[in-house]
This record gives structure tokens, sequence and C-alpha cells, in this order.
């Protein structure tokens, strides 16, 4: 069997969530690839001393503070490598490209439109994940999909249940009923610390919002130079539409139908394979949606799910509380393929 090589990377993050990303040089393997600094861990050395010497090299900085934050083993086809990432908090000195390389500051979302070396990519899904809502759990709030006096109250429990992220879906302008409703939803969920994103601004301009849904329809529609308002998400169906929608800023997307959905009854379930592969090799935070159950949730988190996405599970629940507090308590009690 093949030797793995082992190797410390260091996440450098500045106060306002920036992190630091170096070009490859020439001369090395995948040159023009952005990564994290870092390097191969010597013989009889300890992946901590090995980050403290790499990031010594390559930015002539001194680390004073850093933390282990996960290891993944990744198979290039000449090499398998071990990454032992840390999280830098605290250095002394100005990162510098040392060895002549290429430095950025960037955030999470930018990091996502570079051409980062394919093992990295789940990385920078992981530090955009711990941009969403927690717990990541989703709701899709669709009024066609109920009687217009059931939707605020089944969202208002929801929220008591411990839902803290909801997304809006006006196909088009609201009645004057619902305009209030979804006005005073607003308000609860502000209240309550609940972020609201929506697929159609336009539809309601006084919602204030936290964010932008789009459809891949939508996505589609954008050109390549984007300019999309941040923080927004899309709801995808194939890898084309996460490999846009990450080259345009997009902060997560959800990946459906994970599992058969009576509400989509045509559309083909990917199931967890084709899930895990589009996980792995996407560098935004997937959320699972389709058939997704309270049962369901440590499944799709075993696929490399970065959290779930909800229509009826909980909008047509008898007690959309409970329902919602069982699929937070589902993620919380779970755990990724990463641990
Ligand atoms: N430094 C770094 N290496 C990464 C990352 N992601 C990733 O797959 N790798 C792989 C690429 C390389 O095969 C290996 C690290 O090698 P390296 O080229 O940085 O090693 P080094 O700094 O010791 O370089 P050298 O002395 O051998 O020239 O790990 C990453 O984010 N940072
Ligand atoms: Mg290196």
């Amino acid at each position: 069997m093949p030797s793995i090589i082992p190797v410390a990377t260091g996440i450098l993050q500045a106060p306002q969530g920036r992190v630091l990303a170096d070009l490859r040089p020439e001369g090395k393997p995948w040159p023009g690839y952005w990564e994290f600094p870092g390097g191969k861990i010597e013989a009889g050395e300890s992946p901590a001393a090995a980050l403290v010497r790499e990031l010594r090299e390559e930015l002539g900085i001194e680390v004073r503070a850093a933390s282990p934050w996960r290891v993944m083993d990744f198979a290039y086809s000449q090499r398998t490598v071990r990454l032992h990432l840390f999280r830098v908090t605290n250095w002394e000195g100005e990162a510098h490209g040392r060895e002549g390389q290429e430095i950025r500051w960037l955030d999470p979302e930018d990091l996502a439109r570079l051409p980062f070396l394919p093992a990295n990519r789940p990385i920078i899904a992981g530090l955009l994940a711990e941009k969403l809502p927690q717990p990541p759990l989703c709701l899709i709030a669709d009024p066609q999909r109920l009687p217009s006096g059931q939707l605020l109250p089944a969202l208002t429990a929801a929220m008591a249940g411990g839902l803290r992220w909801i997304v809006l879906r006006l196909k088009e302008q609201p009645d004057r009923t619902l305009r209030t409703q979804f006005l005073r939803l607003g308000e609860v969920a502000a209240e309550r610390g609940v972020q609201v994103f929506l697929n159609s601004p336009e539809a309601l301009p006084e919602l204030r919002s936290h964010g932008l849904h789009l459809t891949q329809r939508a996505l589609e529609e954008w050109g390549e130079e984007g300019g999309i308002p941040r923080p927004f998400g899309v709801s995808c169906h194939d890898a084309d539409c996460l490999d846009k929608a990450a080259r345009l800023g997009a902060g997560y997307a959800f990946l459906s139908p994970l599992f058969a959905t009576a509400t989509h009854p045509d559309a083909r379930p990917l199931g967890m394979d084709a899930f895990a592969a589009l996980a792995q090799s996407s560098s935004l935070p997937l959320l699972a949606l389709g058939g997704i159950t309270p049962e369901r949730v440590a499944a799709a988190r075993r696929a490399g799910a970065a959290g779930v996405a909800v229509l009826s599970g909980i909008l047509e629940s008898r007690d959309p509380a409970a329902s919602a507090h069982a699929y937070g308590a589902a993620w919380m009690t779970s755990s990724g393929p990463l641990g």
C-alpha cells in the first residue's frame, strides 16, 4: 500500500472572518491552485511543530495560538495526503508570501470562487457551514401549501420549537391578508433571531430579509459575472448548478431530492452515494432536501449534508413546534463523515 503523506495546514483567521489563502507556485505539484499555507510533516515531527515551522518558512510569521480542527485524507492519483488542519488565531508578524507566492485574505464565500486544490473543497464548505444558522435546519415556507390562516401559526410554532431559518417562497405578489401575515412573520422572526431568506424579494419589498434564495433556474439566468447580492443560496439538483453557485459566491446550496418525496413524485432521488460524492467535490455546504424526516437526518449528515431543509415535515405536521424540535435534536445528536 502506498504510504500516506502527512501534511500540516493552517487556516489563519483575521478578526472580520477573512482567512488567508495562497497560490501554489510553479515547480510544485498543482501549480496555479490555491491552498491554505502549510506543508509536509517531517519524520519525527508533530503536526503542531510542522505547522509552526511551515508558517514561519512560507509566511514569515510566528504562530502563537493554534488549535487542531480536522484531520482528513485525500487520495490524489499519485499520492494520498493526510491533512492535519489547524485554526490559527494568533501570530506575530505580518503574513507575506516569503517564497514569492501570492497570498490573499478572503471571505469564505470568495474562497469558494477560486480554483482550490480538490482536497480543500470540503474544507471551504466547512468554513461556510459555520456561518449558517444553528441548528442548520431550514424550513421552506410555501404559502401555496397551507390555508392562509395556518401559515403564520405554523411558522411561529416552529420558531418556538427551535427553528432559526426560513426560506420564504413567494411565487407572486401576496394578497393583503398574506402580506400582513408575512410582515408579522418578519417581526416575530426578528424578535427570535430567526433568519428569513426570500426567493423573490420584489414580491414583498417591505419585508426585511437576511438574504436571497435562488432556484436553479434563477441562477442559470445570471451571467458569469454574477453580482448577486450576498448572502445568498441556491436550490440545486446537479453538479453544474453547485459549481456555478460556488463561482458566483453563494454561501450554501440545497441539493435535492436526496430521498423520494411526495411533493415531487417525478424527481428521481439522488440517493446517499451520489449525494456524498457531490458533497465531497463541492466547496459549498449542502443542505439535504427531499423526503427528510427526523429519522433520516443522521443518514443525510453521514452522507455529508451540512444541514437539512424541510417543507411538509414541519409545515404539515400537527405539531410544528415538536417537529422542528425533533429535527433540531436529530441534528445535534448525529455526526458527519468528519465527526
Ligand atoms: N500546504 C497545503 N497542502 C495541501 C493543501 N491541500 C492539499 O491537498 N495539499 C497537498 C498538496 C501537497 O501534495 C501536500 C503538501 O505539500 P506542500 O507542497 O505544501 O509541501 P511543502 O510545503 O512541504 O513543500 P516542499 O518543501 O515539498 O516543496 O498536500 C493545503 O491546503 N495546503
Ligand atoms: Mg507548502
